[in-house]
């Protein structure tokens, strides 16, 4: 079991700075998706482990939050440099828990430690607000305070990312957190909670409880003491999740699916939208909340890209994501794979035309992990299923249109909101599309992915709840607005009433 880089045979949670064996005894076994190896063992932990990381959390976030922020900083620095140092071995594992092709981890990874330095100065900002009271001799503050125990629940796409953009922002703002990570991938959060050791946060402050979403998950949520959830995933659990947090009062961020799109039009380079179609579609085996998954092309160039992304797609090399020569690694599980089989059958029965892949590769090197060929669907209307819904998978679905204002429409007429693209020379056409396209995020001349950790990430309509990870914006989600007053007139004075 494992490899020479997992020490450990099983994991334990990390609870109050100590490694704790859960108390329910149970676990389960992390499978590498690339070979289906058994990779190490992770807990199952039960309710009664939440409880006992959540009191944890309240007693160390007392103390946590009298620490200056700059010292509190100083930790996420270290933090940081921690990772920097282990950038290769980190990645490595990454690839190993998650699939994603090694040049992708190590991305993933430098996200991580960007986001670590960049929340490290937040540590001597963390800025509020001063403003004029209405009253003479009174002085009017506004300042971020931190909202006490925080609950984070991650999903396997992006293992140690998104940790990054929740925990760090919530530690330097003051809070103590209780994280659950998926169990697909643990070995990120393993790693990343031994580092926060090294790095000499305070015990208690960082709490890791392994365990499905429907035990540890949904404990998390009914804990009384944990006051704000920020959870990425599925938009069906998102809801639940958001419905349940509704009935306690409890503040919660949800960051969920995407069904992007790429537009191209007729004045385009179109080499570049190739390459970054490819990229943002089979990168990561179309597994991100922003893959591009529709593109929207002008009817005048339609032929000439599906000749130009069939060319590429067949070049595109499918395997096990540590041979550097990779473009494209596994589908996550069993489940996954299943879902996007149906969706070619949807797609078919619907009447899209199948230009390449569609298949489940299960021969020869690929007989054992979980491969999906990359896919390409042609003459996609809008209204159809393999337009609307996320597949999650390799799978892109090409829709033509004759203006800019139905490629538009035909972006914004999805359920989600995420992230959108569009290909053009053209600069009114950009205005135009920055303007319009309803999503959280818009690129031009550019892919779906690739955002960066100082800017807000997030999206519009099902896509999420109107918060954002990342950037300075996520400190709105770990942060309360407290309005402070200070009247040094000697009287008393009355707001609204005592103004001459
Ligand atoms: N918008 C974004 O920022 C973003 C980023 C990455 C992924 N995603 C989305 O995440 C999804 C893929 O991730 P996934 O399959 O891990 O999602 P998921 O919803 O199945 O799981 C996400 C997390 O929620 C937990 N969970 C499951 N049921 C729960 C419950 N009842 N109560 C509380 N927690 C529960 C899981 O254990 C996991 O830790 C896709 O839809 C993708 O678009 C969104």
């Amino acid at each position: 079991m494992g490899d020479k880089l997992i020490k450990e045979e099983k994991f334990k949670n990390f609870i109050n700075g100590k490694w704790t064996e859960p108390t329910s005894g149970q676990y389960t076994d992390v499978i590498n998706p690339a070979n289906l190896e058994t990779l190490v063992q992770v807990p199952l932990s039960s309710i009664r482990d939440v409880e006992i990381a959540t009191q944890a959390a309240k007693i160390a976030q007392k103390k946590w939050a009298l620490v200056p922020a700059p010292q509190r900083a100083e930790v996420l620095y270290r933090v940081g440099l921690i990772m920097k140092e282990r950038k290769e071995s980190l990645s490595q594992l990454l690839t190993m828990e998650n699939g994603k092709v090694i040049e992708e981890a190590r991305g993933e990874v430098q996200e991580g430690i960007d986001m670590a330095f960049y929340m490290a100065g937040e540590g001597r900002r963390l800025f509020g607000q001063t403003t004029p009271s209405e009253l003479k001799d009174k002085f009017a503050m506004s300042v971020r305070a931190p909202v006490g125990v925080v609950g984070i629940i991650t999903p396997w796409n992006f293992p140690i990312a998104i940790a990054t953009w929740k925990s760090f922002p919530a530690v330097v703002a003051g809070n103590a957190v209780v994280w659950k990570p998926a169990t697909e991938t643990p070995i990120m959060a393993f790693e990343l909670a031994k580092i926060f050791e090294e790095a000499g946060l305070p015990k208690g402050v960082m709490n890791v409880v392994f365990g499905a979403g429907s035990t540890v998950g949904e404990a998390m949520i009914e804990q009384e003491d944990i006051r704000v959830i920020s959870f990425t995933g599925s938009n069906e659990v998102g809801r639940n999740i958001a419905g349940k947090c509704g009935q306690r009062l409890k503040k919660v961020s949800l960051e969920m699916g995407g069904k992007n799109a790429v537009i191209v039009m007729d004045d385009a380079d179109l080499s570049l939208a190739v390459e970054g179609i490819l990229w943002s579609a089979y990168g990561t085996s179309g597994q991100r909340c922003t893959a591009c998954s529709r593109v929207i092309v002008h009817e005048s160039v339609k032929e000439q890209l599906e000749g130009r992304l069939l060319n590429e797609i067949a070049k595109l090399t499918i395997g096990n994501g540590l041979d550097e020569s990779i473009k494209v690694g596994p589908i996550i599980n069993q489940d996954g794979l299943d879902k996007i089989k149906r969706y070619i059958q949807v797609g078919k029965q619907e009447g899209a035309k199948l230009l390449t892949g569609g298949y489940v590769m299960e021969n020869g090197e690929h007989a054992r992990g979980h491969y999906f060929a990359p896919t390409l669907f042609t003459d996609v209307t809008s209204d159809m299923r393999i337009a609307q819904e996320e597949i999650f998978g390799p799978v892109v679905s090409l829709l033509s249109v004759s203006s800019l204002d139905e490629a538009i429409e035909i972006n914004n007429s999805v359920e989600y909101g995420l992230s959108s693209s569009i290909f053009t020379r053209d600069v009114n056409q950009v205005f135009a599309a920055q303007r319009d396209l309803d999503t959280g995020i818009v690129y031009v001349n550019a892919g779906t992915t690739g955002a960066e950790i100082h800017l807000p990430f997030g999206g519009t309509k099902g896509t999420g709840n109107g918060h954002r990870d990342s950037g300075v914006a996520a400190l709105d989600v770990f942060t309360e607005w407290k309005a402070i007053y200070v009247d040094f007139s000697g009287k008393l004075q009355r707001a609204q009433i005592d103004v001459e």
